[in-house]
């Protein structure tokens, strides 16, 4: 619940999710069901008014523990690509004599090798949210959080990360929750489902997308009968929880 008396606003519901390691959970829902503040619970950035919530078993600390990427990249203008991501490995402790080779690492990642000693500022949109997932990736947190980080991407675009997102997180297998309003981009990256109802937001549906996540183009994979069928009960579930 943000606020007190009569301008206090309970944003969630009581919701109970369990998200076992390695899964990648997308929380879809209308504007203002709650699911940033979700993530926010998740990430201790805010305390639940009532209940618990548990990372690898101890209360959440803000800053520790997970990665964080926001619908605006929030990165240092005045540093490199590659300067960027060196400053969140030293935040996160790595030793300096490592660092030059985890960042050409976490570049090449995200697709960003031939960029590092760009200026954030000369980047397209895209290309500054592979930075901050490069960052976020950086610290061995074991969560990723992302909060709609492709919403104010072109179509194409936020395609391209998409995929890119999905290959990284077999790739890494980090436990990662990721919000989203966007029903074919909730199909197409989680491995779990679960669409909330409007303010305060419960959980309407919780489903898993047992999709190969690895072996299949992205256009292969969109193409599945399964895969439109799923789309189907996820777009079914957002209209009726509207
Ligand atoms: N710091 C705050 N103080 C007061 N109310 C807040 C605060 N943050 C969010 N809220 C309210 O809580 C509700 C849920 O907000 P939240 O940002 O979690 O929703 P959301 O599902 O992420 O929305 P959107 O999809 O539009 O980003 C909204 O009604 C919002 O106005």
């Amino acid at each position: 619940m943000y606020g007190r008396g009569a301008d206090a606003v309970t944003a969630l519901g009581p919701v109970s999710l369990d998200v076992p390691q390695g899964s990648f959970l997308v929380i879809v829902g209308a504007s203002g069901c709650g699911k940033s503040t979700l993530l926010r619970l998740i990430a201790g950035f805010e305390r639940p008014t009532s209940g618990t919530v548990l990372t690898n078993g101890g209360r959440p600390t803000p800053g520790k523990g997970a990665g964080i990427v926001f619908q605006q990249p929030r990165l240092f203008p005045w540093k490199s690509v590659g300067g960027n991501v060196e400053l969140a490995l030293r935040y996160a402790g790595v030793p300096r004599d490592e660092r030059a080779r985890r960042v050409r690492e976490l570049l090449e990642r995200v697709g960003l090798r031939d960029v590092a000693h760009r200026r954030i500022w000369q980047l397209s949109g895209g290309q500054q949210q592979r930075v901050a997932i490069a960052r976020a990736l950086a610290a061995d947190d074991p969560l990723l959080l992302l909060d709609e980080p492709f919403a104010a991407l072109d179509a194409l675009t936020r395609e391209r990360l998409q995929e890119d997102l999905r290959l990284v997180s077999v790739q890494t297998g980090r436990t990662s929750v990721f919000v989203t309003h966007s029903v074919e981009e909730a199909v197409f990256l989680g491995s779990r489902v679960v669409v909330l109802t409007k303010r305060p937001g419960r959980v309407a549906l919780d489903l898993d997308i047992p999709l190969p996540r690895t072996g299949l183009e992205p256009d292969e994979l969109r193409a599945l009968p399964e895969y439109a069928a799923l789309r189907a009960t996820v777009s079914q579930a957002v209209r009726a929880a509207a």
